[in-house]
């Protein structure tokens, strides 16, 4: 196949009949979880199920005793010809009153069925949800960052949450149409076992076609998903409040919305020839099996005026011939569907199954305590890239001294940060906490001894305490905790001048909710990491560069304060705030090129000398 997709084509593993099959494997999964999900509801289900596939059978049954009553009755009646009483008509009005109960107990469980049902779709929804974002929690950030697991998860979120119930339905539905076919086989094998076989050979063809058209739709969701993500993706820059200032000011409305429309007109067009083709084929298949129905019609009519068949027995086998049909072309369609649901749980479990990186250690102490952070000969590149971004990074911070790292935009500042912080672990070389690698950390234990902002820290939608409650789960509603950590982030001013102070909803998903300038989102940031009261090692990825001069002064002031015995880790452009540091480090295209304090970088006269007055003169 010359298609670029032609991977995916292969691993929807459709080659024949055995590749049809193999993917019913997922239908014993789908059933537990719904067993799991609720044993009553499910159980439930069974029982309608049995009773709706049975009582078919019993009203065509029922049919053939009331009409074989009427005409027995009819001769009675012309015999005697007497007037009509209760006691003539009582024998087939009997069959009437019943037919009439088991079609209203049809109904009763045809209610019970859909009831159950959507109590279920509920329930499995919400479950499947949560597997799907609890799966997400322990995943990596690398993995996140890969496209093609992210389509896994966009895929498996979109479509998964209800495929399973889906699936179930069908294997119920299933059921009870290959019960009421037992019954009807029951009955129309005492007129002529080449009836059965009419049935079942004029509703084949129609189940080949839908079994391999509904591979080509699962294919066809599967290999553009990344067209649909961009869709998506377009939806939300065009309507939301954080992208919506730029839209309207760059004039991007209608740029965006074109080619929204172009992937929407390409997926389109492929969703009509694929529609088409498959009711076409539905239709002139289904044909056959209309064509085998009136062949048996013809043939009980015939039996019936050669007199091997009563009346009553007629309109039962053309009964139980009709509803034979639609049963079994019910059941291979429903096959065909819970083949499809299969296809998509494929892909639910694929997500759930990526495997996750095992790597957490189980130190809560290092091998010797008071040494601090080291970095050894660390080396890294970002996966699926080819350029290391740090090279041969060798640094040593005791408890109690300040580094800063300085460097040109992309330089690798950050990505040492995600190194220290395990959000990455290093292609070279080792990271050591107290003597010991952190690998061998226990994640949690090493985390909570972290408290770092990022530059690009998270806006949450809540309110401002919650907002810096996050930077300590175990803290996260304390208003005292809260209030601490706003004043050392020198963010208590500006919060207690917020309508409901440390309850101010923050951002505008929400009702009453305040924005907040720039600045005072990065002191929200800052308290956060201050939040974490346990943390001797903190680092601040550009804490001020959206501050005022008289803001930044005072954070740092509170910063050298709060520092004592801790390990700081600054990066800052700004000289004026990097300048304190015991250490100062300048990264260089991944290298660091110099390090050494204040005085004796200018002395050196180098880089960090030469930026040093660049930016001095832009203040003179
Ligand atoms: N997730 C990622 N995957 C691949 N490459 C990345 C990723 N994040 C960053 N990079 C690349 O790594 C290099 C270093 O980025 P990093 O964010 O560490 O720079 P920085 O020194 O912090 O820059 P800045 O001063 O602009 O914040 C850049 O070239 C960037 O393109």
């Amino acid at each position: 196949m010359s298609s670029p997709h032609a991977h995916l084509y292969a691993a929807a593993g459709t080659s024949g009949l055995s590749g049809f099959f193999s993917f019913f494997r997922y239908s014993r999964r789908a059933l537990a979880l719904v067993w799991d999900t609720s044993r009553g509801l499910t159980i439930g289900l069974a029982l309608c199920t049995l009773v709706a596939g049975v009582l078919p059978a019993v009203a065509a049954w029922v049919g053939k005793l009331i009409v074989d009553a009427v005409v027995a009755a009819m001769a009675l009646h012309a015999e005697a010809d007497q007037a009509l009483s209760f006691a003539s008509t009582w024998p087939v009005l009997r069959y009437v009153a019943f037919e009439a109960l088991v079609i209203a107990l049809i109904a009763l469980a045809q209610r019970g069925l859909s009831a159950q049902q959507s109590l279920l779709r509920a329930l499995l929804g919400q479950k499947v949800n949560v597997m799907i974002l609890e799966k997400a929690g322990t995943l990596s950030l690398a993995q996140f960052e890969d496209s093609e697991f992210y389509d896994k998860l966009t895929r498996a979120r979109r479509e998964a949450s209800t495929r399973p119930l889906s699936l179930v339905n069908k294997t119920f539905g299933l059921l009870q149409n290959a019960i009421s076919l037992a019954s009807f086989a029951v009955l129309l094998v005492q007129f002529s076992p080449w009836a059965l076989l009419i049935l079942l050979i004029g509703a084949l063809p129609v189940f080949v076609s839908e079994a391999k058209f509904s591979g080509d739709a699962f294919r066809l969701f599967r290999w553009r998903s990344p067209q649909t993500r961009m869709q998506m993706y377009l939806e939300t820059v065009l309507a939301r409040e954080d992208s919506i200032k730029e839209v309207k000011l760059f004039g991007l409305g209608p740029l965006f919305l074109q080619r929204y429309r172009d992937i929407f007109d390409t997926l389109y067009a492929e969703d009509r020839r694929l529609t088409i083709r498959r009711d076409v084929w539905g239709f002139l298949l289904g044909l056959l099996g209309t064509l085998a129905f009136y062949g048996a019609y013809a043939w009980v009519v015939i039996a019936t005026i050669g007199g091997r068949l009563t009346l009553g027995e007629m309109t039962m086998y053309l009964m139980v011939f009709k509803q034979g049909q639609a049963a079994l072309s019910a059941s291979l369609t429903a096959i065909g569907g819970m083949y499809e649901d299969n296809l998509y749980l494929s892909n639910l479990y694929e997500y759930l199954e990526q495997p996750v990186d095992p790597s957490t250690g189980t130190l809560t102490q290092g091998a010797s305590p008071g040494d601090g952070i080291r970095f050894e000969r660390v080396s890294f590149t970002y996966p699926g890239t080819r350029e290391p971004v740090l090279q041969e990074i060798d640094l040593h911070l005791r408890p109690g001294e300040s580094l800063a790292l300085v460097g040109q935009n992309g330089s690798g500042k950050t990505t040492l940060i995600k190194l220290l912080t395990r959000l990455y672990d290093p292609s070279e070389g080792r990271i050591l906490l107290d003597g010991s690698d952190l690998r061998e950390w226990d994640d949690t234990i090493l985390r909570r001894r972290i408290g770092v902002i990022f530059q690009d820290f998270e806006r949450y939608q809540l309110p401002v305490g919650e907002n810096l409650g996050v930077g300590d789960v175990d803290a996260f509603t304390d208003t005292e905790r809260w209030e601490t950590a706003a004043r050392r982030g020198t963010a208590d001013a500006f919060i207690e001048r917020l309508e409901h102070g440390y309850h101010t909803q923050l951002g505008r998903w929400f009702e009453n909710g305040q924005e907040l300038s720039g600045g005072q989102w990065q002191k929200v940031a800052l308290s956060r990491a201050y939040m974490r009261e346990q943390a001797d090692i903190l680092v601040l990825d550009e804490p001020t560069a959206a501050m005022d001069a008289a803001a930044e002064a005072q954070v740092f002031e509170q910063f050298r304060r709060h520092a004592k015995k801790r390990m700081t880790i600054l990066i800052s452009h700004r000289f004026s705030t990097v300048r304190a540091a015991d250490q100062i480090l300048v990264i260089d295209n991944g290298r660091i090129i110099e390090r050494g304090t204040h005085e004796s970088l200018l002395t050196e006269n180098g880089r960090y000398a030469q930026l040093f007055r660049l930016q001095a003169a832009g203040y003179k």
